[in-house]
């Protein structure tokens, strides 16, 4: 179970939200709403713990994120509107990179198998050895979102996931998600976009530039 506990954020002296709560169970699908401003990518880099709340805190299992940073890291993936991925490196490099940290018992053959997999649901299949500086802006984020079919993170926080994707894409990253929240994963995202064709129920949580809506 993953709770946000009576959050608050303040930014150049405005609250862009104050007492929020809520709570996020496995299978749950949950999209951050709210205007350009409203402070979504700031909520998700609270509740990724990438900063700190003005009052309120992040709950994992029941235990508050910043006490347990690693295990909850652990338990996370979050994409945020940087790809996030090293530009030096290229697209398997980085793959690579992420399954050795996030599943080390997943090596050679299977590891390379798993990453071309991820390569190809995201149609980079061919551009394996290309370095990510040398790739379009879409590329990037398709780099950095093939690390979703790699993950086995229960949680996962993802801002403005579809941006930058073509039709077929945003049809496979829904699916993908759906799939997740299935499995018994949890997903928090936000788009500007309507998850249309979402066959199963997505909670709404509306940031209004106030309290909690
Ligand atoms: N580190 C910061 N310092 C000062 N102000 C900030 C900081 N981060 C965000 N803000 C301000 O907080 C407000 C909310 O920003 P945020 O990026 O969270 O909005 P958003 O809802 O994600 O917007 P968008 O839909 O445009 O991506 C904006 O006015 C922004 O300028």
């Amino acid at each position: 179970m993953f709770e946000a506990l009576n959050l608050s954020c303040v930014r150049d002296e405005r609250t862009l939200f104050s007492g929020l709560s809520f709570t996020v169970l496995p299978g749950e699908m949950v999209q951050i709403e709210g205007r350009n401003g409203a402070g979504k990518t700031s909520l998700l880099r609270i509740l990724a713990g990438l900063s700190s709340p003005d009052a309120g805190e992040v709950r994992w299992q029941g235990v508050n994120t910043r006490r347990q940073r690693d295990v909850f890291h652990q338990e996370l993936l979050y994409l945020g509107h940087q790809p996030g991925i090293k530009s030096v490196l290229t697209a398997f490099e980085n793959l690579a990179f992420y399954l050795s940290v996030s599943s080390p018992s997943v090596r050679g053959d299977a590891a390379s198998e798993a990453i071309y997999q991820a390569l190809e649901n995201v149609g980079l299949l061919g551009y394996e050895d290309v370095t990510v500086a040398q790739m379009s802006a879409g590329q990037q984020r398709r780099v950095a979102l093939a690390r979703l079919w790699l993950s086995n993170a229960p949680l996962w926080i993802l801002d403005e996931p579809l941006t930058a994707i073509d039709k077929q894409g945003v049809a496979t990253l829904i699916a993908l998600f759906e799939q997740h929240a299935e499995q018994g994963g949890m997903v928090l995202l936000t788009t500007h976009q309507d998850l249309q064709g979402v066959n199963r129920d997505v909670r709404k949580i509306r940031l209004t530039g106030a309290a909690l809506a």
